[in-house]
């Protein structure tokens, strides 16, 4: 079984919800396949109830839409597939136009690493309406679990106030590509280092560790289980305390440090992993600086989040070194991200592209219509605030009114002059082409330490942050509105509020 980012290279044209499949064979029946479209990825709401959200996944859509094909395999099972009544759920035309499928679409994508708001488009893909449509569900699987990831690990970084936070969750994590494509999620969004070794060596992440209390267990005493492991790893010592009496433990490891040191190596340090940390790091800290190890790093682990990190630096515990696992990968508090993925603009057959809207009862769920770009406006160094407009708009207006889509009297007017502009979507495939040069895991990592520079600390703060202005630019707000006016009234029909 395939189970590495290797299963990315193969074709993974199936990994996609039935109802694309049966979305797709329609479109093909009524000749609209191949009439042009623009499908936006965007989220309503941050996870967490964070101020900001950190994009990741991009590396993996770019592998998974260069592998985008049919296989035979693939083919063959289609080809197979019942309707209720026993007939072929697909006709063999249809096979054979998936057989000859190739990958064309545009698509242009926020970099990973890039702190993202609600609304704007994390993933525009403009192509066959049918190709559009089939990546739908793989795109949503990757770009939500990683961005999820990442932004967690970036508010446990954050509350860690730029002490090492390592990333311990594989054993707890949902299932082996979950785990892979957390520890690269959290690696993006600051953690120091994996215990997985898979992603250290797919992903070229630090892999770093200590031991655990089997190690102790395995031995009549504590004492000779650290002073074997420093036999073995005499540079790499971090004794785990807690396994019989944590103060003891911290009384063992002093004796091998010192041992160690005879020998001219260093203890490098040693980790809690129960009961009240505050309490138990102090006492070691004293034990350690008095012993004349101030260097030893105080590692501690066990359930730790953001918000018990944070309140562990209220009690001025001594850590040096946060180790988190279930609560990261897992993204405990929120365990998915909703991105939604919505058709934005359809051409017509006269070249015209026309705007589309989902109309729904409730306002969050009502798409933003259009081919649209995002601008972000910043001042010295630092973000004031994201414009969505539609295509070709002039971003070199001197003023523009943004109004936040959900909630119009939350508007902001942009005086644009000494406002440098970015453009957040660059173009990743054109006719399904790659054009995008990607950048490794270390450099997406230094973007998404800059880009959360970039943010004022009033956006990251973990509890009620101060909300970042996001909006649609005035005409693409009016459009969205006279869009869904018409929709609303253009059966005749008396309308429901
Ligand atoms: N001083 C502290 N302030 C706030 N939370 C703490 C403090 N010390 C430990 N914690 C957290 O409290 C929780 C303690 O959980 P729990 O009672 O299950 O652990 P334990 O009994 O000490 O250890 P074990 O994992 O062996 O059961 C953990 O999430 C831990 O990170
Ligand atoms: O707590 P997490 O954030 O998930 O971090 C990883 C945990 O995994 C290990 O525990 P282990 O599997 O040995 O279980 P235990 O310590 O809870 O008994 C380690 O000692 C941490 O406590
Ligand atoms: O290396 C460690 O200390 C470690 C690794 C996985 C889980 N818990 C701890």
């Amino acid at each position: 079984m395939k189970i590495t980012r290797d299963l990315y290279q193969g074709s993974l044209a199936l990994l996609t919800d039935f109802y694309q499949l049966t979305m797709a064979y329609a479109y093909w029946k009524s000749g609209k396949g191949e009439q042009q479209a623009v499908f936006n990825l965007s989220f309503r709401k941050h996870p967490f109830q964070s101020g900001f959200t950190l994009a990741a996944g991009l590396d993996y859509l770019i592998d998974f839409c260069r592998n985008f094909r049919f296989d035979e395999d693939d083919l063959a099972y289609l080809s197979e597939m019942k309707t209720k009544d026993g007939n072929p759920t697909f006709e063999t035309g249809f096979i054979e136009y998936l057989r000859k499928l190739e990958f064309a679409c545009d698509i242009e994508a926020v970099e990973e690493g890039t702190v993202v708001f609600p609304h704007i488009p994390l993933v525009k893909v403009t192509g066959p309406l049918i190709q559009c449509q089939l990546l739908e569900t793989p795109l949503l699987n990757i770009i939500n679990f990683q961005t999820l990831i990442a932004t967690k690990a970036a508010r446990i970084c954050f509350a860690a106030q730029g002490k090492s936070v390592l990333e311990f969750g594989l054993r707890r994590a949902q299932g082996i590509d979950g785990a892979l494509a957390a520890s690269r999620a959290s690696y993006i969004g600051g953690c120091s280092a994996t215990s997985n070794v898979m992603a250290g060596k797919l992903f070229g992440i630090p892999v770093s560790g200590t031991h655990a209390h089997s190690w102790i267990m395995s031995f009549d005493s504590e004492l000779e289980a650290f002073k074997a492991y420093a036999e073995a790893f005499p540079d790499h010592c971090v004794f785990l305390v807690d396994t019989y009496d944590t103060i003891k433990g911290v009384a063992n490891a002093i004796e091998v440090g010192r041992i160690l040191r005879e020998k001219g190596r260093e203890l490098v340090g040693i980790r809690i992993d129960s009961g009240d940390l505050a309490y138990y790091s102090n006492i070691a800290r004293e034990m350690l600086d008095q012993a004349g190890f101030p260097n030893a790093k105080i590692v501690a682990s066990n359930d730790l989040d953001e918000h018990i990190i944070t309140s562990l630096i209220v009690q001025d515990a001594s850590i040096d070194v946060w180790g988190v696992g279930t609560k990261l990968v897992t993204a405990f508090d929120q365990p998915a991200l909703g991105a939604v993925y919505k058709l934005a603009a359809i051409q017509t057959s006269e070249g015209k592209w026309e705007p589309r809207v989902k109309v729904s009862q409730q306002a969050i769920k009502i798409n933003v219509p259009g081919r649209q770009q995002v601008f972000r406006f910043s001042k010295n160094g630092r973000a004031v605030a994201d414009m969505i407009c539609l295509e070709g708009s002039d971003v070199g207006r001197d003023q523009f009114t943004i109004l936040d889509p959900i909630d119009p009297t939350r508007m902001k007017k942009i005086n644009t002059k000494g406002l440098e502009v970015e453009s957040l979507l660059k173009p990743i495939f054109q006719k399904g082409q790659k054009v995008y040069e990607r950048p490794n895991i270390h450099e997406i990592k230094q973007k998404a330490q800059r880009n959360l520079e970039y943010f004022d600390k009033t956006h990251k703060r973990l509890v009620n942050p101060h909300i970042y202005p996001v909006g649609l630019e005035e005409s693409l707000y009016q459009l969205r509105n006279s869009l869904v006016f018409k929709m609303k009234n253009n059966d005749g029909e008396e309308n429901h509020i």
